[in-house]
């Protein structure tokens, strides 16, 4: 059985009396201990989806069914209660200002009616999980941003939930900072099995710790499935503009990095699907044909938990020397798309 099931779930808004249609006729299923990802640019309908999964947002149409539960059918009090069951993460922490870190941690348990001592046992434990028990008694203020977002961590598990849902949950933090908190939900993933769901609008957040991925594009869902096929072999056009928009966000930077890069007459994309095998062909490659090729990108990361490299060639001149150079790529067993601009 699926953890989240949601069915033709579509959400409209009534803004000053104009229908905005922020998501039509969703279909995905999560399940149990999967860390899911939903991906999408900027008023894509991310936020109202995370928001339907816990019913922050009731559905216009369709359905969200948690645990083989249909939330529409629970009273108020059954979907609070449900709710514990489902805690969340934010962009921006929220965390109580007022209050040092011990007593963010405690507050959800004493608003379920745990005793003090138990609370704080429990609260000092989870402190010690995200490696933060020397700042029990500092204030959010005093926090770094990566150290807030622990701290958030640590009081969503407070409630011992089965789903963690992250909205943005990196997008504030520095590249070093996301990659240790990632990390850390991986490891809280392994360690409880609590099923993640990740809402972001970066894809480099997706490879590194997701294993399927749902691509949401102006409302629509148009692409799902495992993160490697996806990022393998893209289908839809949103999930080539996030990967190609992630691979020039990551790659170029200063000098050399522009809003707008038009590649190069013909570019090639490749993906290597085993660690080490993209060194030596290039250069065989390089030395057959006895030509430079320009290697506008060459990158290595982890997809799944599995090293892969990709790359993005500017090739020579010549259309016959173009397919030549393409077909021995292929007989070497490379995937290859062509790719002409992106931003
Ligand atoms: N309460 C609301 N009232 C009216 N329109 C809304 C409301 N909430 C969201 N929308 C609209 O729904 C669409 C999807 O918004 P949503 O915040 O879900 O997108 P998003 O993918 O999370 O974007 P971002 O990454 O910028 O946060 C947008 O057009 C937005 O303006």
């Amino acid at each position: 059985m699926s953890d989240i099931e949601v069915r033709h779930l579509s959400k409209s808004f009534d803004l000053k009396g104009v229908k905005v249609e922020a998501l039509k006729d969703i279909n995905l299923s999560i399940k149990p201990g999967d860390i899911y990802g939903i991906i999408g640019m900027s008023g894509a309908g991310k936020s109202t989806l995370v928001r339907c999964l816990n019913f922050l947002e009731r559905p216009t149409e369709g359905e969200v069914l948690v645990g083989g539960k249909d939330l529409s059918t629970l009273t108020e009090k059954e979907l609070r209660k449900q709710r514990q069951e489902i805690a969340m993460i934010f962009q921006h922490f929220n965390l109580l200002m007022q209050k040092n870190v011990i007593d963010n941690i405690c507050f959800p348990l004493l608003l379920r009616g745990e005793k003090k001592a138990d609370a704080r046992r429990r609260a000092m434990e989870l402190l010690k999980l995200v490696d933060l028990e020397e700042k029990a008694n500092a204030y959010p203020s005093q926090l770094s941003g990566g150290q807030k977002q622990r701290v958030a961590i640590a009081r969503a598990l407070a409630s011992d939930p089965k789903i963690l849902l992250c909205d943005e949950a990196t997008s504030a933090l520095d590249p070093q900072t996301t990659a240790s908190i990632l990390a850390l939900l991986k490891d809280i993933n392994e360690k409880f099995g609590i099923t993640i769901v990740i809402i972001t609008h970066q894809m480099a957040v997706i490879r590194e710790i997701c294993k399927h991925v749902a691509i949401l594009n102006h409302g629509v869902l148009v692409e799902e499935g495992e993160v490697e096929e996806i990022f393998n072999h893209p289908k839809s056009e949103a999930a080539r503009e996030l990967i190609l928009g992630d691979i020039s966000e990551n790659q170029w930077n200063g000098e050399t990095r522009q809003k707008e890069r038009v590649l190069e007459d013909k570019c090639l994309r490749i993906v290597f699907t085993e660690n080490s095998a993209f060194e030596p062909v290039i250069a065989n490659m390089i030395l057959k044909f006895g030509v430079p090729v320009n290697i506008l990108k060459a990158d290595t990361k982890n997809v799944g938990g599995i090293a892969k490299g990709e790359m993005i060639l500017g090739l020579p001149e010549g259309h016959e020397l173009q397919e030549q150079i393409k077909a021995y790529m292929v007989e070497k067993g490379l995937e290859i798309e062509e790719v002409t601009q992106y931003v």
